[in-house]
């Protein structure tokens, strides 16, 4: 059996998590083993990189390179054991968040991130990456309703704007392995439409 590889972005509130268990389950129900991780974290080295990422400040070019890290680590232990073993893995966040954040929010050159892309993974990409998108405003409203908010979830409007711009770019790019999903409407809509993508896998 050969596993494939699915990863869920979007900006901060756009409603990714909320979807993932329901993917996992639907998968799991045609009879696949399904490994649901996240980025940054992840492995135990990557969650306490996480802690640092979301909660210190730092040079725009550290954290770009301890997003890539802790990628390294969650390919090595994480990632590629379960595609070689033949399961499902779900990741809430991989590479394009690097371009979307450390790129389109913070400004990083994309050919700088396109090398630490190579290095770290030039032979994999995802599958199939899920991009649930909405205009900021309904994100940050999303947000505002849940908990404290960390680092990058403080940002101000014009970050979130060229993230989700540079989200929306790749997903235009790449148009074969992305999914825009129009994270605008209901939960229960958005899993009809998420229900029959799964069928089609
Ligand atoms: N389609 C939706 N309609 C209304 N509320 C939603 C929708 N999707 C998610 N929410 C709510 O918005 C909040 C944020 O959702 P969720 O945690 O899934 O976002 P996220 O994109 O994963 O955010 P983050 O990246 O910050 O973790 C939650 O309270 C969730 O219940
Ligand atoms: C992988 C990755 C993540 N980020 C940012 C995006 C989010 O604000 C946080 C992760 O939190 P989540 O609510 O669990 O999604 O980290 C980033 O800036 N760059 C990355 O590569």
């Amino acid at each position: 059996m050969v596993g494939k590889f699915i990863t869920f972005e979007g900006i901060d509130g756009a409603g990714k998590s909320t979807h993932i268990a329901f993917v996992a389950d639907l998968l799991k129900a045609q009879g696949k083993r399904v490994v649901v991780t996240r980025e940054p974290g992840g492995t135990p080295l990557g969650e306490k990189l996480r802690d640092l990422l979301l909660h210190e400040k730092m040079h725009l070019e550290t954290e770009a390179l301890l997003m890539f890290a802790a990628r390294r680590e969650h390919l090595a232990q994480v990632i590629e054991p379960a595609l070689a073993r033949g399961d499902w893995v779900i990741s809430d966040r991989f590479t394009d968040a690097t371009f979307a954040y450390q790129g389109g929010g913070r400004k990083l050159a994309i050919d700088k991130l396109t090398a630490l892309e190579q290095w770290v993974h030039p032979n994999l990409q995802p599958d199939l990456t899920l991009l649930f998108d909405v205009p900021l405003e309904v994100a940050r409203a999303r947000l505002d309703a849940t908990r404290e908010l960390d680092k990058f979830e403080q940002e101000k409007a014009d970050f979130f704007d060229a993230t989700r711009r540079e989200y929306l770019r790749r997903a235009a790019e790449f148009p074969g392995r992305f999914r825009v999903i129009d994270s605008t409407r209901s939960i229960p809509v958005i899993q009809e439409e998420l229900a029959s993508l799964v069928r089609g896998i």
